[in-house]
């Protein structure tokens, strides 16, 4: 096992305390997060998981944890999830797996967010991860125009298999923003939220409460109240 992967393993394990039986937990996506869900498979918590794609609701049925659908529960306690990205004020880029949208709603409906990483992802600025937005396949050639012309240098994400354009769970398009630094990204959520035809972004502002990065000592950083992360 590879550096990254040891410290993602030792960060997900390492979130298993922040678990107690009969919780409501959000299930976030991607290669961490399976971690997560193998040592919560092996713990003795039993919980309920809200997932946020098909992936993980498909290891969830493989691990025998139990899952329900988001609107059949009053509230979530906690959200495990990974990350590309999370800088000091615990601001972070997601989606590079594709599951922003119900990554975002879940986190939005949970009253805790934790994230696991690698030590590999935390950086002072975000930007060095491309920041992948979600929109309507509509009208999507419009919007890679209008996002060059703001120099946000914006990627259609097409399958390494075929060439053609990654559908996510919710039948969209990925387009991501190869920028490298963020300097504003208040500002930057606030132009794509006013895009037609744009769904979602990746930056989560002000979500996370608390990160666990894995390494040989495991670091958690919590999130200081009334902190922006504008450089
Ligand atoms: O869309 C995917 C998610 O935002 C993932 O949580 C993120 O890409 C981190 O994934 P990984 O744990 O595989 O690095």
């Amino acid at each position: 096992m590879n550096t990254k992967d040891l410290q993602k393993k030792q960060a997900a394990k390492a979130a298993i305390k922040y678990i107690q039986s009969d919780m409501v937990v959000g299930l976030g996506t991607g290669s961490t997060v399976a971690y997560f869900l193998d040592a919560l498979a092996k713990s003795d918590r039993r919980i309920i998981g809200v997932t946020t794609s098909k992936v993980t609701s498909e290891r969830c049925a493989t691990l025998k944890i139990p899952i329900v659908d988001i609107d059949e529960v009053d509230h979530i306690d906690v959200t495990i999830d990974g990350a590309d990205e999370v800088d000091t004020y615990l601001n972070g880029i997601k989606g590079g797996g594709a599951a922003l949208l119900m990554e975002k709603i879940v986190a939005k409906n949970s009253r805790e967010n934790i994230w696991i990483v690698d030590n590999s992802k935390v950086h002072d600025t975000l930007g060095a991860f491309p920041l992948p937005v979600e929109v309507i396949p509509y009208g999507s050639g419009q919007l890679l125009r209008q996002f060059a012309d703001k120099g946000l240098f914006p990627k259609l994400r097409r399958s390494q298999v075929d060439n053609q354009p990654i559908i996510t769970d919710a039948g969209h398009y990925i387009i991501d923003c190869h920028m490298t630094t963020i300097n504003n990204p208040y500002a930057l959520a606030e132009y794509f939220e006013s895009q037609v035809g744009v769904v979602e972004h990746g930056l989560f502002l002000n979500i996370c409460d608390r990160v666990i990065v894995g390494g040989e000592t495991i670091q958690i950083q919590e999130r200081q109240q009334n902190q922006m992360g504008i450089k």
